[in-house]
């Protein structure tokens, strides 16, 4: 949870953990697909919720079926989970791809927060829709159910200055297989914090073996790190390039025939998906 004042000017004291070499694993360093744009900046959809849910309390009338399902036809949103221990910086990492910013202060999430992003990906415009869940037992224990239905990808964090926290992430991947998460969900690990260069106690050779083992890219990086943001984007874009290519199924394609819309079941298709 963040509050919501800009971006403090923050100085960073390093480059970051060292790069992570070959395997299955993605290097911090990778990119997101050059034909990759970025529309637009968070918005908190739980106020963005409330203001829909009061709107429609007013005379318009309400949408027709036809009109719900061409606004479905017109942005797929993909819907990806940032799960890990508390504090190993889940906020700040979404807050960073979507706000464009490092938040000077943050709370321990309570439930989740969503924040999104639209982006254009091969000249689609897709919603990056970024689950924030609690790290803390006692602000999830409620939402788990919900942080897991209808995911479309699975973000793990862990702190690379706190064993701890990459120890657990076993925790947090059998909560996940616990879920009925299909396999075909593609998951990717992230180091965090990677601008504590002095302080590292996860070493890249040791978190690329766990991620190869699991079948997940891994990106050690830096939501503090300004230098670091492109590389923070490159997380979220690589799932979204990955889900396009997929044609995820959580809009499915509509096609008129007749003067009927039939749902069809899509079937997949190459990109030059940055993974
Ligand atoms: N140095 C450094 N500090 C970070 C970074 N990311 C987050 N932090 C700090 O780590 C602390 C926890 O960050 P959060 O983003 O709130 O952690 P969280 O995982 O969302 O925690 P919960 O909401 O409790 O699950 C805050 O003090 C952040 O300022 C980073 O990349 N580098």
């Amino acid at each position: 949870m963040t509050n919501d004042s800009p971006e403090e000017e923050t100085r960073a004291p390093g480059s970051g953990g060292g790069g992570v070499g070959g395997g299955k694993g993605m290097t911090r360093r990778n990119r997101a697909d050059d034909n990759v744009t970025m529309l637009t900046s968070s918005m908190d959809l739980h106020r963005a919720g409330r203001s829909r849910a009061s709107s429609s309390s007013s005379t318009d009338p309400a949408p027709s079926i036809t009109s719900s399902l061409e606004l479905s036809i017109q942005t797929r949103i993909f819907k990806i989970i940032v799960i890990g221990d508390s504090n190993v910086g889940k906020t700040c990492l979404t807050f960073r791809f979507t706000g464009g910013s490092f938040p000077d202060k943050t709370e321990a999430t309570i439930g989740v927060d969503f924040r999104e992003k639209a982006v254009v990906i091969q000249g689609e415009t897709i919603k990056v829709q970024v689950w924030d869940t609690a790290g803390q037992e006692r602000f999830r224990k409620s939402m788990v159910e919900h942080y897991y239905r209808n995911v479309h990808a699975v973000v793990f964090v862990y702190d690379v200055t706190k064993m701890a926290s990459f120890r657990n992430l076993q925790t947090w991947i059998e909560e996940c297989n616990g879920h009925r998460v299909s396999a075909s969900v593609p998951r990717v690990l992230v180091g965090n914090k990677c601008d504590l260069v002095d302080q590292i106690q996860v070493p890249s050779n040791t978190a690329l073996k766990f991620a190869d083992s699991h079948n997940m890219l891994l990106f050690e990086t830096s939501a503090k790190d300004p230098k670091e943001s492109q590389n923070v984007d490159s997380i979220f874009m690589a799932l979204a390039c990955r889900l396009k290519a997929q044609k995820s199924l959580l809009y499915r394609d509509v096609e008129r025939e007749d003067g009927r819309v039939r749902l069809t079941q899509q079937t997949e298709t190459k990109s030059n998906c940055p993974c």
